[in-house]
């Protein structure tokens, strides 16, 4: 197995008294495209910002060291909601995420400005460059957020249900390009509700139900239908295809799992 980005031992996150998430012991292998999957509340987002260091509560142990809240690692950050107030126009949005690079008097550089080309090339945004964040369209919007975090240029990038308002093409398009960055060694993390995405684009799964870690492992080992029924309170079939490979996840029946 890859070297770990995250190996996580009696992780827990708290919100005054309640405990939004545990896990005994948690893995994300480098090199990794990660999606989080559950059900509403389950915890996903609370688990996204602890491995970001954003949660103030959060304690537990990283590779045997104990965890320290507010020392975040250099990543990339794509939460929901991104840019909604933002006054600036796409090409400057995306430029923000170079700022760590940035030389004197905020000046881009050359391969500034070739990074956030690249970005907003790898999202189908240039034609938008110039267009105003706040007149944009939910998906476009949601795109100019992952080509600021594209432009990044860091080795991990966490985002939180990316897919939120992307249509079919843009939603595959995303996660090729996701897959394309894990196989370059970059470590992705990303919370998912789309089961069927999660099961054909991701190569490690963290399933999360009430606030703690359900099963962790490659697709094989977490996509079970009776598993996945029981966490999603609804009957769901898991299936890969023998001669494809591809993973087909059905809900049927009438009614809810009790
Ligand atoms: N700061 C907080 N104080 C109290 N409760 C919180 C806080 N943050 C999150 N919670 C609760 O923790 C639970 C998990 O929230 P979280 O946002 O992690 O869920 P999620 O799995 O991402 O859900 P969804 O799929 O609906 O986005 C929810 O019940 C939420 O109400």
């Amino acid at each position: 197995m890859r070297a770990p980005a995250f190996e996580l031992d009696h992780i827990a996150v708290h919100a005054g008294a309640r405990c939004l998430f545990s896990a005994r012991q948690l893995h994300i292998p480098a090199g990794s495209l990660c999606a989080i999957i559950g059900p509403n509340g389950a915890g996903k987002t609370t688990l996204l910002r602890a491995l970001a260091g954003f949660h103030g509560d959060c304690h537990g142990h990283s590779l045997g060291q104990p965890l320290r809240a507010g020392q975040p690692r250099p990543l990339a950050w794509v939460g929901q909601h991104e840019g909604a107030d933002s006054p600036l126009c796409v090409a400057d949005y995306v430029m923000l995420g170079r700022r760590p690079q940035l030389g004197w008097l905020g000046r881009s550089s050359a391969a500034d400005q070739q990074a956030v080309a690249r970005a907003l090339d790898s999202m189908a945004l240039p034609g938008l460059a110039g267009q105003r964040l706040a007149t944009l369209s939910g998906g476009e919007r949601q795109r100019a957020a992952i080509a600021r975090a594209l432009a990044q240029d860091t080795p991990l990038m966490l985002l939180d249900e990316p897919c939120n308002h992307l249509d079919i093409r843009h939603q595959q398009l995303l996660l090729r390009q996701l897959q394309q960055l894990a196989r370059q060694g970059r470590t992705l993390v990303c919370v998912l509700h789309e089961l069927q995405l999660a099961a054909n684009f991701a190569d490690w799964l963290l399933l999360v139900a009430d606030g703690e870690l359900v099963a962790q492992g490659r697709p094989d080992a977490v996509l079970h239908g009776d598993l996945l029924s029981q966490v999603y309170r609804w009957p769901i079939r898991a299936e890969r295809q023998p001669v494809s490979g591809r993973w087909q996840l059905d809900v049927y029946g009438h009614g809810a799992v009790a």
